[in-house]
């Protein structure tokens, strides 16, 4: 087995997706036009709304994609492709548009998020990882986004580097967590990948060295500038946050003593306590951070109980999106060239209604009332359709249509922008601060009810009039298509099938 690794992200695939490739470059198809687009069904956590994160990862990976000869070795190593066909793949070249929503936007269930526009080659290609690195990153920024909203403006470090699924959910989830409102990571390396802040105490291992919390914190303030305790490991009332005073008045700059960490026991009861001994100690302005297992559950019942919290380090639950651990995001196609090399709509029909997909290119626009901002709810267009300018849009539940109302004195922000044009980007990545920024002011312009943590009110995301026929026509024709298709069989009753 080869121990190092000449590794490139062309591979970074699920193998049907090579071999769709090849059946299309076989049949003369690979540079076919095609339209996909990306959306999940439900929103995670049975939450009203998602955050997207994922685009600069997705740009980078789009950047990079390129076969290299250790990778085609790989493919003539282990599959039957001819060498014409590797000649293709080594010759490979991402040409693609893609529109995207902005990372840090706030985000519904079926409505697409990013389009992918090209040739059935490379549309076909990227399929895998761009699932894969929005499915991941979106579901942690919007964890992130829930715990926040409970947190109100407290601190919010994200702890999870050691619990997460491997390195890289490491990195880009301490990145997600940051957009979804996180203050700061412990994960040095995702601090200086991605200029987010990095903050940290210690553990209770560095206690047990010093067999003693006074000569551990003593060693540690006379190593360090700034200084946060950890208080549980022997007795934390007892011991740990008195002999943390104790380091403290030996400081002479007291300025230098930020606070205590609890990690263990009843947060609300200890961290009641340890308020009442900073204060009476003089120490008013030392912090009390807790962690052990938090999520936004816990944290909103700690508040609810009065605990004395002013930091909150968040692992395992947020980077592992523990009790959500996949967002769902599908990658469905709803163009494709025909004979005439026009683009035109397609789609799938399903017996469960979820299922079945939406036809033609689209754009999604954020209606919201223009006296203060607030939101009305998403509108699907086709994308040649443009409500900015009309003077009332009528809105209806794509699927019970009664539900409807007329809007007016709205404004239409369109979400999907360029951000790969025929395989250049196009696009000025922003800074990390400014995504998080817009990803807070985004989420507060929605009303409480679709934000709220406890069954949430369903976000309206309604289809245009015109998208809207042009999927019931859609169904209509495929109906119609297909029985002429099966015209060469019989299906009885019990499916039993006769050829004519
Ligand atoms: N007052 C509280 N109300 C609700 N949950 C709490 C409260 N105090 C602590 N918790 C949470 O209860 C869970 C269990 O806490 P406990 O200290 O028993 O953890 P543990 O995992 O058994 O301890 P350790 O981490 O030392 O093994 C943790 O998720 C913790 O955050
Ligand atoms: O609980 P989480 O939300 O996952 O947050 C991360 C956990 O990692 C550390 O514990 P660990 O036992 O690994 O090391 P420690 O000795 O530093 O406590 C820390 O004390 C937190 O409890
Ligand atoms: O800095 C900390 O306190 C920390 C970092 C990672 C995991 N647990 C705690």
């Amino acid at each position: 087995m080869k121990t190092t690794i000449n590794d490139s992200l062309a591979l970074h695939t699920d193998l049907y997706e090579i071999n769709m490739m090849k059946t299309y470059w076989d049949a003369g198809k690979a540079d076919q036009q095609a339209v996909f687009e990306v959306y999940f069904r439900n929103n995670p956590f049975d939450s009203g709304y998602a955050i997207f994160a994922g685009l600069e990862r997705v740009i980078q990976y789009v950047q990079g994609l390129k076969f290299t000869e250790d990778d085609i070795d790989y493919l003539r190593e282990t599959q039957n492709y001819p060498e014409e066909f590797l000649a293709y793949l080594a010759d490979y070249h991402f040409d693609a548009s893609i529109r995207s929503m902005e990372e840090g936007e706030i985000v519904f269930n079926n409505e697409p998020i990013m389009q992918i526009k090209g040739s059935l080659a490379d549309c076909t290609l990227v399929e895998t990882a761009i699932l894969n690195i929005i499915n991941y990153q979106t579901l942690i920024a919007t964890k992130a986004s829930r715990i926040r909203n409970v947190a109100g403006d407290d601190n919010l470090a994200e702890f999870g580097a050691r619990r997460a699924q491997e390195m890289d959910a490491a990195i880009w989830g301490a990145r997600a967590a940051y957009i979804g409102g996180f203050n700061s990571t412990s994960n040095v390396r995702a601090g200086k990948l991605f200029n987010i802040p990095i903050s940290g105490t210690h553990a209770h291992a560095m206690v047990q060295a010093y067999q003693n919390d006074y000569e551990a914190f003593k060693a540690y303030a006379a190593s360090h500038e700034k200084c946060t305790f950890l208080v549980d490991t022997y007795d934390t009332l007892r011991s740990g946050v008195p002999n943390a005073i104790r380091v403290a008045n030996e400081m002479e700059d007291k300025s230098r003593f930020v606070g205590v960490r609890i990690d263990s026991g009843d947060i609300s009861y200890l961290s009641t306590r340890i308020r009442k001994m900073l204060d009476d100690a003089g120490y008013p302005d030392a912090i009390i951070v807790a962690s052990n297992d938090l999520d936004e559950k816990t944290i909103l019942n700690l508040k609810m109980q009065g605990a004395k919290v002013d930091a909150w380090g968040v692992g395992t639950q947020l980077i592992t999106a523990f009790d959500q651990p996949a967002l769902g995001a599908v990658y469905k196609l709803c163009c494709i060239e025909d004979a005439s090399g026009e683009l035109v709509p397609t789609m799938k029909l399903s017996s469960s209604p979820d299922k079945m997909t939406t036809p033609g290119e689209k754009q999604i626009w954020r209606i919201t009332r223009k006296k203060d901002g607030k939101s009305e709810g998403d509108y699907v267009t086709g994308i040649n359709e443009d409500p900015t300018h009309e003077e009332s849009i009528f809105m209806f539940h794509p699927t019970y249509t009664y539900v409807n109302k007329t809007v007016r004195h709205f404004n239409a922000r369109p979400l999907l922008r360029t951000i790969f044009d025929k395989g250049e980007l196009v696009y000025d990545v922003p800074a990390i601060d400014d995504i998080r920024d817009f990803s807070r002011e985004h989420l507060d312009a929605l009303w409480e009810e679709y934000r709220r943590m406890l069954n949430p009110e369903p976000y309206p995301v309604d289809l245009s009039q015109q998208l809207y026929d042009l999927k019931m026509n859609s169904i209509a024709e495929i109906r119609q298509r297909v029985a002429e298709d099966c015209k060469t069989f019989d299906l009885d009753e019990d499916l039993n099938l006769n050829f004519k």
